[in-house]
């Protein structure tokens, strides 16, 4: 059952939610894919649109890889991923699958491509369209914002681990937050709570509240640390439904509480 929304129209959607990182591999996707999981099951309509050309890891999360995705008069049409079927993944991943794509996303014209592509997808009525991006700052995340900015106010999440080398990335995006008029709704922290059984000097390399503190120096919500918990990366790496399944693990009630706060600074709009 694929969409059949009208093509290129962003104005159904209610919220739309960037979710930032400084750096590579802090669990942006996971927590992008995790929350609108989690948004899903508070009976919401929701949409993941993935540009992130360095590693479009959603479709793997949502074991969505290599489903055929097709344009309707001239607007891509999302695919419903995740096991309900319930939620419109967009993916740049699934064009970066056709080796001649490929090719052209990675040259000069990557920008324009971005804009196009962003303000092409036809994702009907939705009450939250949550979008992961690359890591860092740039061009492309501008093109993204320019692309999506006519729409709705966007909001921005971004998530750190608590080391200090990704801490003081995080001030880079809230400067790309702040210039570009971007909502910050939070810093959420990842993979909190790691202590090495090996070495003292990790417990201070990963030492807790980084975050937090980042948050409080920034003037910015503090949405909440997610653990380091096995059970996440299982069932990503499984394609099982995190929220459903693993309720007793520790990332869970991280999760639950910062879905929550999205859902209670987001009211609903009168359309
Ligand atoms: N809280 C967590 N506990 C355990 N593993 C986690 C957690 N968060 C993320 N991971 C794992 O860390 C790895 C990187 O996560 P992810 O791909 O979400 O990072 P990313 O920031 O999106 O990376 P990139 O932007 O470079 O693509 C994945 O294997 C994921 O399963």
């Amino acid at each position: 059952m694929e969409a059949a929304a009208e093509p290129g129209n962003l104005a159904g959607v209610q919220h739309i939610i960037l979710i930032l990182s400084g750096k590579g591999g802090v669990g942006k996707s996971t927590v992008c894919t995790e929350l609108a999981l989690a948004l899903r099951h508070a009976g919401k309509k929701v949409g993941i649109l993935d540009v992130d050309l360095c590693g479009p890891s959603i479709p793997r999360m949502l074991r969505a890889q290599g489903k055929a995705v097709h344009q309707c008069n001239g607007g891509w049409v999302p695919v419903f991923a995740d096991q309900e079927q319930s939620i419109s993944l967009m993916s740049v991943g699934f064009l970066l699958e056709q080796p001649d794509e490929a090719v052209v996303w990675r040259g000069p014209k990557k920008n324009a491509l971005i804009k196009q592509f962003v303000s092409d997808v036809a994702w009907g009525q939705l009450d939250y369209l949550v979008v992961d991006t690359p890591p860092g700052t740039s061009d492309e995340h501008m093109a993204a914002v320019e692309a999506l900015r006519p729409y709705r106010p966007l909001g921005a999440l971004v998530v750190t681990t608590p080391q200090a080398v990704s801490v003081g990335d995080v001030r880079r995006e809230l400067t790309f937050c702040r210039k570009t008029g971007l909502r910050v709704m939070g810093v959420v922290e990842n993979m909190s709570g790691f202590t090495c059984p090996h070495c003292a000097e990790c417990t201070s390399v990963f030492s807790r509240g980084g975050g937090e503190e980042l948050a409080r120096l920034a003037g910015v919500p503090f949405l909440g640390s997610v653990p380091l918990d096995p059970a996440l990366t299982r069932s990503l790496e499984e394609g099982r439904d995190f929220i459903q399944e693993f309720p007793n693990s520790p990332a869970f009630p991280a999760l639950a509480a910062i879905a929550q706060k999205i859902l209670d600074a987001t009211p609903a709009q009168a359309s």
